[in-house]
């Protein structure tokens, strides 16, 4: 274990610091409210930042980064580690890399810091709320040492809306001083709301959150962990369908894929083994039916090459699929229609229309694309976030979130990485490639 960094006495820190909600001159043009206390001072700088030299060496300004801090390890810390109580929960759908961030924050905590109490709250908010009776488990370096060999949250995760008023009773009962919270975005708006309802009772808790979605959606994030593992694994099934389609006459795969309101793995993944001929995404409306509609498009694939892939995300065509109900889930989000068996049968009942030979073959990976170990990549990516937020917190940081954006780590504050969706831009160059790699028209229309 290497020495600690810290160079100020930790209880003089708490004398002069207080907590620290991040600000951003962004926040005012959102129509937020400016943030508060600004008690960081001149001398709060990070003590290395490699990645600004890597910045400049490229020509990119830093001043790029408007109102973001960098971020990484303070000179000053506001909480003592000898007596700070760690809270970690794990919140929302699975993601790769969810236990890698756990033991990335453990392992830092203890071996950076020499935090000596770390708790894992279970199954998501519900692990604050008696009622429910889920344990709370200790964290230390030894259970944790291997569990990032495992896809999963060792935590549990949950949906469903808490009373952030009994989380911060349940964290203030526990003395607890810093919270850490891997989720998305429902996730880091209840972290928001415990930020400021611990606020406003003056208690001293740092609320620090790591975005999870293997969407890939969260604003001001290069690329969100967990998705390069997700899209790699989508990729393989696109290569299956290909397969099933190349050894039949007629022969057509559809791949069905996760990407409730953007595109992002159905492009990526596609990208990554370029022989699918079209990509559905939730961001570009279709239509069926017409010389310039998507069944046409198919059939004339089909005859072209004698096969043809297709890749949908969940959330594309969805007011194709009639009849089914509309329904939330306990977190209150849409349960979208399932648009992959529906295009399935619209295509068939096309093909049979016109009398032409199809071989349909159906590939939902679903759950198999998100409850894998993180790929080396991720691995790295997520304890590098780890690191980032245990400095965030340290140093008395608090409603904000770690992210990569344009190649740097910084801080976002959190009213600003809910403020919107990333989604895939149809002028943009993502989709262009996406195009050049399939042969599709812009739009089916
Ligand atoms: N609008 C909200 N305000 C406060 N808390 C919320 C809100 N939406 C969700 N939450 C809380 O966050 C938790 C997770 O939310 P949700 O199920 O929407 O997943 P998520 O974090 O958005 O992740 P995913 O990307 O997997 O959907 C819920 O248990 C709920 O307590
Ligand atoms: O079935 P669950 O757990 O509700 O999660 C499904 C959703 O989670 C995500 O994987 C991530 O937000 C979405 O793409 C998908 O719609």
């Amino acid at each position: 274990m290497g020495a600690p960094i810290l160079v100020d006495n930790a209880d003089l820190a708490v004398k002069t610091l207080g907590v620290c909600r991040i600000d951003s001159p962004l926040l005012p043009l959102l129509g937020e409210r400016p943030t508060t206390q600004h008690y960081i001072d001149e001398s709060d700088k990070v003590l290395y930042d490699d990645t600004a030299l890597m910045i400049s060496s490229r020509g990119v300004a830093l001043d790029d980064l408007p109102g973001f801090e960098p971020a990484g390890p303070r000179r000053k810390i506001y909480f003592d580690p000898s007596k700070t109580r760690v809270g970690i929960v794990t919140c929302g759908g699975l993601c790769p890399g969810l236990n890698n961030v756990i033991r990335g924050l453990v392992l830092e905590l203890t071996s950076h810091y020499r935090v000596r109490r770390i708790f894992g709250f279970r199954n998501g908010y519900q692990g604050f709320i008696a009622r429910y009776g889920h344990d709370v488990v200790d964290l230390t370096p030894e259970s944790v040492a291997n569990i990032d060999e495992d896809g999963g949250t060792i935590l549990g995760s949950s949906r469903g809306q808490q009373d952030p008023a009994e989380i911060v009773d349940c964290l203030s009962r526990m003395n607890i001083n810093i919270l850490f919270v891997i989720g998305g975005d429902g996730t880091l708006r209840g972290a928001g709301q415990i930020a400021r309802e611990a606020e406003t009772r003056g208690e001293k808790i740092a609320v620090v959150g790591i975005p999870k979605t293997i969407d890939n959606d969260i604003p001001y994030i290069d690329q969100s962990f967990g998705f390069q593992t997700a899209f790699g694994k989508a990729a393989e099934s696109i290569r299956v369908a290909h397969a099933e389609a190349t050894s039949a006459p007629g022969g057509l795969g559809v791949v069905r894929l996760m990407g409730r309101h953007s595109g992002f793995i159905a492009c990526y993944a596609t990208l990554a083994k370029s022989n699918a001929d079209v990509v559905l995404i939730p961001e570009l409306p279709f239509k069926l039916e017409g010389d310039g509609g998507l069944l046409n498009y198919v059939r004339r694939r089909v005859a072209e090459r004698g096969h043809a892939v297709v890749v949908v995300a969940e959330g594309a065509g969805q007011e194709l699929v009639v009849g089914q109900p509309e329904s939330t889930d306990a977190s209150g989000n849409r349960k979208l229609h399932d648009i992959g068996p529906e295009l399935s049968r619209r295509i068939k009942e096309y093909f049979d229309a016109e009398g032409i030979e199809l071989n349909l073959k159906y590939i939902d990976p679903s759950y198999v694309i998100r409850s894998v170990p993180a790929n080396p990549y991720d691995s790295v990516y997520t304890i590098r976030l780890a690191h980032a937020a245990v400095h965030a917190a340290m140093s008395g940081r608090t409603e904000m979130v770690v992210g990569r954006w344009r190649r740097r780590f910084i801080h976002i504050p959190i009213p600003l990485a809910i403020s919107q969706r990333n989604q895939v831009d149809p002028a943009g160059d993502l989709w262009m490639s996406v195009l050049e790699a399939t042969g599709q028209p812009p739009r089916f229309e």
